[in-house]
C-alpha cells in the first residue's frame, strides 16, 4: 500500500516536472512545486502565480488549498519583510472573501502563510506573527500536522473558488474544466449569501461564519458601531473575527475590553486558539484594569484598597436612618452611589435631582434623592478621611488623565464586550480611548443580559450610531429545546439603543437538546445523580444566584468527590472540572450542560429588582448548549 502510495506521489511529481519543464523558474522553487504537486491525490490542489518567478513582491507565489486550509506561500531566498508577507495573505483573504462552504461563509483563520527558503538557508526559521518560514526540506511539516478544517470535496470546490476570481494564479497538475464533480455534490461556492439552517452539520466558529457575521467583520464602519444580538448568537465570536481581521491590516495595537473583569481572559483564552500569531498584538484587559494601568504609568495612585471602601460605605450605611427607611437594601444603596451618581459621573445636586433614572423604581417618594445625595456626599468624605479612592474614581481619573495628556499612539480599534454593564463614565472613557474615527469602536452587547444598574444613552457619551449597528440572530450555542424554555423568561431590555432582537425572535441552528424541569425533595442528591449521569467530556457548570450558594454548591460537589472549581476566577481554558458560580460570574461563558438549582433567598420584592433577577436568570439558562437542568423542590 504504502509502495504503491509512494509510486503514485512519484508519478505526480514526474508529471509536474514535465508541466512545468518550459517555467523560467529557479530549480529550488521547481523542487518546492514538484513535491506539492505530488500532494493533489492527498487532496491539495496548487495554483501558481502566473508571474512567478518574477511575482510582485506583495503577493504569493503560490495559493495550495487542501483539507487543512489554504497556504498562502512566498518562496524566497530571504527573509520577506512583515509587510510584504501581510500583504499577500490580505491579497489571498480578499480572494476567499465571500467564499460560502457547505454551512457557512469561510473565515480568514483557514488561511496560513508560508515562506519556504532554499535548503541552504541559513537566517531565521520558524513561526512568527506574519508567517512560519521553513526551508524546502521541511515540506511534509505542513501536510502532517494541524486538523481538518474542510472535507475534500470543499476543499476543491474552494480551489475552483480561487481560480475562478483571478487571472493571476493558475492551476498546476489540476483543472477545474477537468476533474468530475465526485459522486453525492461537490458543495457548490456560492457568492450570494446563505443563512446557516439546522439539517447542516455544526461547523467551527473559528472557520465558518454566517453572512451576517462575515459582514460585520469586513464592513467598514465610518464611527463607533455597535453590534447586539441575544445570547448565543455569536457576538463575540463576531468581535474576535473583527480584531484579527484588522490587527491583519495594519501593524497597530488593538484593545478589546470589557467592564466585567474576567470577559476579556475568556476572550483570550478564545482569541488564543483561533490565531495566536495576532494576540500580541492585541491587548486583552478589562476597563477598569486598562484604566488603573494608565494612571501607574503616568505616577497617580491607581490602587483599589477594596477593604477600606467596603469600610467607608458600611460606616456611613450604619449611621443612615433614612434610606434604610426607603428601602432596606444595602445593594441598592451601594448601585444608586456606584451606578447612578458617581457611574455617571454626576457632580452636583442639581444634576443629580433631574437624571433620569429609569429601571431604578418609580415609587420611591421624591425627596428620597436630598437624602441619597447626602448619603453619596458623607460616602465621599469617609473616602477622602481614609485616603482611598473607589473602583469609579478610577474611571474618572484615568478620563480625566486622558483629557490633560491623550495616548501618544491611538489603538487601531477598541472593542468592548458586555457595553451593556458600562457606566456612562465608562463608555465616556472607552470612547475616550477609542476615538471616534472610523472602525474605532465596536460595542458589543445584549440589553436582555444586562445584570448591572445603568440606564444611560450613547449620546450622553457623545456618541451617535448613525445606523452603524447590527443585530444577530442565529443561535449557534443553545439548541432548540432550550431556546424555547430560556426564551420563557420574560426578560425586559432596558438597554434600548441600536438594533436590538428579544431571545424569543433567535433561531437556533441546532435542533433538539434536553431540558429537565426537576421536581422533587431532595434537591442537591438530585443534583449530583444528575452531573455523575454525563458523559466523561462534557462540560459543565453549576450556576447559582448568589455568591453563598455558589460557595455551599461548590462544597456540595467537592464532598462528594466531583473535581469543581469556582466560575468566578476561571479564564476560559478547556478544564473537565465543573464550574461552580453566580450567574453575574457565568458571562462569557457556556456548557454543554447547566444546572441551576434553587436556593433559599427571599423572592425579590421590586419590579426592579424582579427584573434585573429574570434578566441574570436569561443569562444563566442560556450559557447551555445541550442539557438545561432546573430545580423545582417541593417542600416536604
Ligand atoms: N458562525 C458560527 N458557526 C459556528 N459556531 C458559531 C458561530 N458563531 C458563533 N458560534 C458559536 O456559538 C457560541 C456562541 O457564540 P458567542 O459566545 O460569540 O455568542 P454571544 O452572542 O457573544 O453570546 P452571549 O451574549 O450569550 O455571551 C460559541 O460556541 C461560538 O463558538
Amino acid at each position: 500500500m504504502t509502495g504503491t502510495f509512494h509510486h503514485r506521489q512519484e508519478l505526480l511529481r514526474r508529471e509536474a516536472e514535465v508541466q512545468l519543464r518550459d517555467r523560467p523558474l529557479p530549480s529550488w522553487q521547481k523542487r518546492v512545486l514538484h513535491r506539492f504537486a505530488a500532494e493533489r491525490d492527498n487532496g491539495w490542489y496548487p495554483l501558481l502565480n502566473q508571474f512567478a518567478p518574477h511575482t510582485p513582491r506583495q503577493r504569493p507565489d503560490l495559493v495550495l488549498v487542501g483539507r487543512m486550509g489554504v497556504l498562502v506561500v512566498l518562496l524566497r531566498e530571504t527573509e520577506p519583510d512583515w509587510e510584504d508577507s501581510r500583504a499577500a495573505f490580505v491579497w489571498a483573504a480578499e480572494l476567499l472573501a465571500g467564499a460560502s462552504i457547505g454551512s457557512g461563509m469561510l473565515s480568514e483563520s483557514v488561511l496560513r502563510t508560508v515562506v519556504v527558503h532554499p535548503i541552504e538557508h541559513t537566517g531565521r526559521k520558524g513561526r512568527s506573527a506574519d508567517h512560519l518560514a521553513i526551508t524546502e526540506d521541511e515540506l511534509d511539516r505542513l501536510f502532517k500536522r494541524g486538523e481538518r478544517i474542510l472535507t475534500s470535496d470543499e476543499a476543491l470546490a474552494l480551489a475552483k473558488h480561487l481560480d475562478s476570481r483571478t487571472f493571476d494564479l493558475t492551476p498546476i497538475m489540476w483543472n477545474s474544466q477537468r476533474i468530475p464533480r465526485q459522486r453525492g455534490g461537490v458543495p457548490e461556492v456560492l457568492q450570494e449569501p446563505v443563512a446557516p439552517s439546522a439539517r447542516r452539520p455544526f461547523r467551527d466558529w473559528r472557520y465558518f461564519l454566517d453572512d451576517a457575521q462575515l459582514g460585520a467583520v469586513r464592513r467598514s464602519y465610518s464611527g463607533p458601531a455597535q453590534i447586539s444580538g441575544p445570547a448565543g448568537t455569536g457576538k463575540t465570536t463576531l468581535a474576535l473575527h473583527r480584531l484579527a481581521y484588522l490587527a491583519r491590516r495594519g501593524d497597530g495595537k488593538l484593545l478589546c475590553t470589557s467592564p466585567l473583569p474576567w470577559i476579556p481572559a475568556r476572550a483570550a483564552a478564545r482569541f488564543g486558539r483561533m490565531a495566536p500569531e495576532l494576540a500580541g498584538q492585541i491587548e486583552f484587559t478589562s476597563l477598569h484594569a486598562w484604566a488603573r494601568d494608565l494612571l501607574a504609568g503616568r505616577g497617580r495612585a491607581a490602587e483599589v484598597d477594596e477593604r477600606e471602601v467596603r469600610r467607608a460605605f458600611d460606616a456611613v450605611w450604619s449611621r443612615d436612618v433614612v434610606l434604610h427607611g426607603l428601602r432596606n437594601s444595602r445593594e441598592y444603596w451601594r448601585d444608586e452611589i456606584d451606578r447612578v451618581i458617581k457611574g455617571r459621573g454626576i457632580s452636583s445636586f442639581d444634576a443629580y435631582r433631574t437624571v433620569s433614572r429609569k429601571g431604578r423604581g418609580g415609587q420611591l417618594p421624591s425627596d428620597f434623592r436630598s437624602h441619597a445625595w447626602r448619603f453619596y456626599c458623607e460616602y465621599e468624605r469617609e473616602l477622602s478621611e481614609r485616603g482611598v479612592f473607589d473602583h469609579n474614581d478610577v474611571l474618572k481619573r484615568a478620563l480625566a488623565e486622558l483629557e490633560r495628556r491623550p495616548l501618544p499612539r491611538q489603538y487601531t480599534g477598541v472593542v468592548v464586550d458586555e457595553a451593556q454593564e458600562l457606566t456612562l463614565i465608562g463608555l465616556r472613557l472607552a470612547h475616550a480611548i477609542s476615538g471616534a474615527g472610523p472602525d474605532q469602536l465596536l460595542l458589543v452587547g445584549d440589553g436582555q443580559q444586562q445584570a448591572l444598574a445603568g440606564g444611560w444613552r450613547l449620546a450622553e457619551a457623545g456618541i451617535s450610531l448613525h445606523g452603524r449597528g447590527e443585530a444577530l440572530r442565529h443561535d449557534y450555542r443553545n439548541r432548540a429545546m432550550l431556546l424555547e424554555r430560556a426564551s420563557q423568561v420574560e426578560a425586559i431590555n432596558r438597554f434600548d439603543e441600536g438594533p436590538s432582537l428579544p431571545l424569543s425572535a433567535a433561531l437556533p441552528v441546532r435542533g433538539g437538546g434536553q431540558v429537565v424541569e426537576w421536581h422533587g425533595r431532595d434537591q442537591e442528591r438530585a443534583l449530583l445523580c444528575a452531573l455523575l449521569a454525563l458523559d466523561d467530556d462534557s462540560s459543565a457548570a453549576v450556576l447559582t444566584e448568589t455568591e453563598s450558594a455558589a460557595e455551599h454548591w461548590l462544597r456540595v460537589l467537592r464532598d462528594a468527590g466531583v473535581a469543581a472549581r469556582e466560575l468566578a476566577s476561571w479564564d476560559g481554558r478547556d478544564t473537565t472540572d465543573t464550574l461552580v458560580g453566580t450567574y453575574l460570574h457565568a458571562k462569557g461563558s457556556e456548557f454543554r450542560s447547566v444546572f441551576l438549582p434553587v436556593e433559599p433567598t427571599p423572592p425579590p420584592d421590586t419590579a426592579e429588582d424582579r427584573e434585573t433577577h429574570q434578566r441574570r436568570r436569561l443569562t444563566a439558562m442560556t450559557r447551555a448548549q445541550d442539557l438545561l437542568w432546573l430545580a423545582h423542590p417541593t417542600t416536604p
